[in-house]
């Protein structure tokens, strides 16, 4: 019997164990069983929290996506460990460091019930998203049944491909992302943004995220979301991503900066489960 946590961070839902406090192993159909909407928990990702695997982080941060596989990052699930582990007496701490696959992270819960993160770099050379072009550019371009997309690509630790739209309500996702997402282009997959500029400071967003299919909000596609903004159209240094479920605030101040992301994270229920 485990415990865990339903969250989610505007609407993107999490099931979040501590593997602190108990030894928990995941397989990967395990986890595929557990995302289920009908026979499981349901959510678009799993959210593993354990020990520190170095000194000067607090916990050590895994993410699985609904299709079971371990990816290197997710921006909404950081939020919501932030919250989790305050809310389990897990650390007392406002500022929360936490390590992953890729990198470090530092999270800071704000005194407007926010979390903040520090996403680290974002990643523009191809192969550190990764994708197979030779050279870095602001914008590539791939085609899909005769019909050429121009896109630009980042690593938030994890793969995003972006698409600038005219209009995200017309955007054909599943079409384009669920062809795109799994094209040889992306070795290791990737996200699909579909994004819409709307101001100079604010953009709507719809993501198709790997392993998952659309979601309600996606963290990290809205980091890239906003880099691509800030590289093909001079957008300011801190803009809003609006997405189905809400916003973020997303600050980058340019190219070799970290990049910040703002905004909520919910916990829903708790509750227990036999792997
Ligand atoms: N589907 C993503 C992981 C979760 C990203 C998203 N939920 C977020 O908030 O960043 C991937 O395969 O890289």
């Amino acid at each position: 019997m485990i415990s865990f946590a339903k969250m989610h961070g505007l609407g993107n839902d999490f099931m979040v164990v501590d593997g602190v406090s108990q030894q928990v192993y995941f397989t990967e159909g395990q986890v595929r069983k557990l995302a289920d909407r009908h026979r499981g928990v349901g959510f678009d990702q799993l959210l593993l929290i354990e020990p520190p695997q170095q000194p000067d982080v607090d916990f050590h941060y895994r993410i699985f996506n609904a299709d079971g596989k371990e990816v290197e990052q997710c921006g909404n699930g950081a939020r919501c460990l932030a919250r989790f582990v305050r809310t389990m007496g897990l650390t007392w701490k406002h500022k929360i460091r936490v390590s992953t696959m890729r990198g470090l992270m530092n999270l800071q819960i704000m005194r407007n019930g926010l979390v903040s993160v520090d996403m680290g770099v974002p990643q523009l050379a191809p192969d550190t998203i990764p994708m197979r072009y030779a050279q870095q550019d602001i914008r590539y371009s791939v085609n899909l049944d005769g019909v050429s997309y121009e896109f630009g690509a980042v690593s938030m630790g994890n793969p995003h491909c972006v698409i600038t739209v005219d209009d995200v309500e017309k955007a054909e996702v599943d079409r384009i992302g669920g062809a795109l997402t799994q094209h040889n282009l992306f070795p290791e997959g990737a996200n699909i943004g579909f994004m819409q500029k709307i101001a100079h400071d604010e953009v709507r967003l719809r993501v198709f995220e790997r392993g998952v299919g659309e979601t309600q909000a996606c963290g990290t596609g809205a980091c890239a979301a906003a880099v691509v903004a800030r590289l093909q159209h001079n957008m300011n240094q801190k803009i809003r991503v609006y997405l189905p479920g809400g916003h973020l605030h997303i600050d980058w101040p340019g190219d070799g900066e970290s990049l910040k992301m703002m905004g909520p994270a919910e916990l829903v229920y708790q509750g227990y489960i036999d792997l």
